[in-house]
């Protein structure tokens, strides 16, 4: 299957906003070194039995029960002591940052009086991710508002919140980069992943998903499970990542709590733990109750601002809202049974000490519980507000301390390998125009410290770091050390690229190599297997657009050069490659949004103006029949014969679809007696050619090899049995007959009842098949299939259509056969005939 990835538009884009800019004060440099022995590990799982719905209904004990009056514990710091160290405070200087207001007085900012690495167990590592527009970004501003880090509340219409800082984020109203902020709320440390929702962008997902320990999905509470949301989630159960959902907007028209619950359950296939009811809906949301303590929690404006701090908590009466009050109780007793019926520790608890009385459960029981089943990813708490009305994100920052994992309490594979050595995974390069190329890195194990060589795996080097620097909000500020589970921004690292294990000596990558060959023996692992586990790199799908792109002059071809390879390193989903032929530079991207993020990137931070062709479809090839060919390759190179015969099949591939590596077998007398490096050398040959297919130069797809029979002349060299190899596929391929394959994309479309009838029309033009037509709330929903190549400019098309009020997205199926009149016209095209 090809990898998963889709993308969303939406038919109306904010138009670019006022620039609000401040000026950047701070508070006077300060830093404390935590050092406590707090360890707040899951407590030991014991063996499952029956579950809790039959052992109570078998004892009789689901009741009513009174209300409780408990009122909820605040977390207390369990810090020990604190200890001044050294550290300083360097202001952003990203090209495009508005600078913001801080707090100026000496205890207001939390930054600036924050620990440096507190203990691993109060580090959350957590992701922001969602369908386009949800409200990730709004929630962090206010997460960053809320604990401290600005003292002005940003908004994504406006284009100045602090984590959607590049001109094109802020002109567009879209988070492209993910965006990587320190803060801390109530004495955790939260590294929190403001991720894109665009899915030109999902690559950027799939990067920061390595470094996470948890994640917050955002919905919009209006929409429910999109298509977007699908994908990322799917992403987070690769990952294994637990989850907590955030329903937003809360205050939107439309905007239906139990409609959004009830596609959480059916489209995403989880259990929703419902922690917070809401008080009202669309206008007249106001606030929510807390399910687990039954208290409500109402914002209420100041006389002069409404910016959510203010919020009264108490207790909810029977006498406040009867109707509610019974909800909740029922609400209430159902996360329990819940919750009991996932954790066999919480089930004993329940069915013993407090089967009589439910309200009697200790608060920190349930919570415990609930995390515990959060962290198995048994079920997933589910939570709501409106981060733009400024409601109920101070609860999920709670939720967050409370239910998501710290890193002690993930487990990774590959760490077993290192012990206490350093392992480091760089996830994202940021180019500073002053400094160099600055390089996120996660640290699992061991110590990373400044002015300290360490030895990058993938690239095979050592390079040296100058600095460590904390990313607090738009600050960041210098750090001497960086402990296991924190991550941190590097600088000096120039080789270093997304994806990139970094340890600290090249001795060390060799230790930790030697342990997993051994492990990989003890387990019957391939030594590739255990080599993947040593990299922990990031999958990249291969892009389904391309075009050429051309500097002003050739005078600034190496500029240009230089810029793609900077890009290249910050985004692993571009691709760039020369044109055999023409020699022309190729842009390979994942949309069309990404190649003209690409482009006004080159123009606006490299200052370089360059001309982009036509976009065009990155096709796949593949072979109708099976086909046998033989190459004769015989070559004198100074005193030397070359000469190589090689026989190959090929055959289509009939299970696994959609991969253009191909499966390689040899005939019984080739495999006994061939060395591993004319094997290598062998598949090297057969890899090239399919890397550009014999009619059109696509990839090829879905093909089985088999090696006949080789023979080498004993002085022959393994790039001469490469170039053999290679000629002998080729013409085998074409002896097999070439299929064109096209993309094919999943399209969804929320539109209005009124303007339905014109998006299908269009689609019928498309070449677009109809699957099904859903209700959303007052919208439709519309599920096709439709060729990329119908897809070009449909954003336009589509607003005008519909007034601009439908959205879209777009995700790659799979690759379908072009017919023979297509095929023939594609043919012409490329060949310029028509
Ligand atoms: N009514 C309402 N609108 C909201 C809320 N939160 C965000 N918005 C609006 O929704 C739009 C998208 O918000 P963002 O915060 O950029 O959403 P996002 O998920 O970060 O978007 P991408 O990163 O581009 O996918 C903006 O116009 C916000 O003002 C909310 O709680 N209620």
């Amino acid at each position: 299957m090809p990898a998963a990835f889709c993308y969303a538009i939406t038919a109306t884009h904010p138009e670019p906003g006022p620039h609000s800019r401040h000026k950047l004060r701070l508070g006077p440099a300060e830093a404390l070194h935590l050092e406590t022995a707090d360890n707040a590990g899951p407590a030991e799982r014991r063996p499952r039995g029956n579950s809790f719905r039959d052992r109570s209904r078998m004892l009789g004990i689901m009741k009513k029960f009174p209300i409780n009056a408990l009122k909820s514990s605040s977390f207390c710091s369990e810090y020990g002591y604190f200890r001044k160290t050294k550290m300083r405070v360097i202001s952003v200087t990203q090209q495009n940052h508005n600078l913001r207001h801080f707090s100026s007085s000496q205890g207001d900012v939390k930054s600036l009086r924050s620990v440096i690495n507190p203990h691993i167990s109060r580090i959350r590592n957590i992701g922001i991710m969602a369908h386009i527009d949800a409200g990730k970004t709004t929630t962090t501003e206010r997460m960053l508002y809320y604990s401290g880090y600005i003292r002005t509340l940003g908004d994504v219409d406006d284009g100045d919140t602090v984590t959607d800082f590049m001109v094109q984020e802020r002109e567009r109203g879209i988070t492209i980069q993910s965006a990587a902020v320190t803060f801390d709320w109530k004495d955790y440390r939260i590294n929190l992943i403001d991720t894109p929702g665009h899915v030109d962008f999902t690559v950027e997902v799939e990067r920061c998903l390595r470094v996470l320990d948890g994640a917050v999905a955002v919905f919009d509470a209006s929409a429910g499970v999109e298509a977007q949301t699908l994908t990322v989630w799917r992403q987070a159960n690769k990952h294994q990542i637990p989850r907590i959902c955030f329903l937003n907007k809360m205050d939107k028209n439309r905007a239906s709590f139990t409609y959004a619950v009830e596609s959480i359950e059916q489209k995403l296939k989880t259990k929703p733990l419902l922690l917070q009811l809401p008080i009202g809906e669309a206008k007249t949301f106001r606030g929510l109750v807390d399910v687990v303590t039954k208290e409500q929690i109402i914002w209420k404006p100041t006389s002069h601002l409404d910016d959510g701090k203010n919020f009264e908590q108490k207790p909810l009466l029977e006498a406040d809202d009867p109707s509610l009050f019974q909800e909740v109780q029922d609400a209430r007793n159902t996360l329990i049974e819940q919750v009991a019926d996932l954790d066999d520790e919480f089930a004993e608890l329940v069915l013993g000490e407090y089967s009589e009385n439910f309200d009697l459960i200790p608060l920190d029981k349930l919570r415990s519980a609930i995390r515990r089943v959060t962290l198995a990813q048994k079920a997933v708490p589910v939570l709501c507000g409106s981060a733009l009305k400024n409601k109920g994100v101070q609860p999920l920052l709670d939720a967050i301390t409370m239910y998501l994992p710290a890193p002690n309490e993930r487990s990774y594979e590959f760490l077993q390998w290192y012990k206490d050595d350093l392992c480091a995974l760089a996830f994202k390069v940021l180019h500073d125009k002053s400094r160099g190329p600055l390089v996120f890195v996660r640290v699992y194990s061991g110590s990373l410290k400044p002015q300290s060589a360490v030895y990058n795996i993938n690239k095979s080097c050592t390079e040296r770091m100058s600095r460590l620097l904390l990313p607090f909000a738009d600050q960041q500020i210098e750090i001497p050390s960086l402990m296991p589970g924190n991550i941190a921004l590097t600088v000096g690292l120039k080789q270093s690229a997304t994806g990139d294990t970094i340890v600290s000596s090249k001795a060390s990558a060799a230790a930790a190599a030697r342990r997993a060959g051994r492990d990989a023996l003890g387990q019957k692992r391939s030594a590739s297997d255990a080599e993947s586990l040593l990299l922990a790199g990031v999958e990249v799908p291969d892009p389904v657009f391309f075009c050429t792109i051309e500097p002003p002059s050739m005078a600034k071809q190496q500029d240009l050069d230089n810029a793609l390879s900077c890009l290249q390193r910050e985004d692993p989903s571009l691709k760039v490659k020369l044109d055999p032929d023409t020699g022309q530079t190729i842009l390979c991207g994942m949309g069309e949004l990404h190649i003209e993020i690409i482009h006004d990137r080159i123009k606006r931070e490299y200052g370089i103006e360059t001309y982009l062709g036509p976009l065009q479809i990155a096709y796949r090839e593949t072979i109708l029949n099976a086909a046998q060919a033989t190459d004769v390759l015989d070559k004198t190179v100074g005193d030397k014969r070359h000469c190589v015969t090689a026989e190959l099949e090929v055959r289509p591939r009939l299970g696994e679809r959609a991969t253009t590596k191909p499966a390689i077998e040899y005939a019984a007398s080739v495999i006994e007696v061939l060395p591993k490096e004319l094997q290598e050398a062998i598949e090297n040959g057969i890899m090239n050619s399919c890397i550009q297919g014999p009619l059109l130069g696509f990839p090829v797809q879905d093909i089985d090899v088999t090696v006949q029979s080789l023979t080498v002349h004993p002085d022959t060299s393994h790039t001469m049995v490469s170039a053999c190899v290679s000629r002998c596929m080729q013409k085998a391929l074409k002896k097999a007959g070439i299929q064109i394959l096209e993309p094919l994309m999943n399209l969804e479309i929320t539109v209005s009842e009124d303007h339905l009838s014109a998006a299908l029309a269009d689609l019928a033009q498309r070449r677009g098949s109809i699957r099904e037509i859903q209700s959303r709330q007052d919208n439709r929903v519309v599920v096709a299939a439709v060729p990329l190549a119908e897809t070009m400019g449909y954003s336009t098309v589509l607003r005008s259509l519909t007034s601009g009020s439908a959205t879209f997205t777009l995700e790659l199926a799979s690759y379908q056969a072009l017919n023979s009149q297509e095929q023939s016209a594609l043919l012409q095209r490329r060949m310029g005939l028509v």
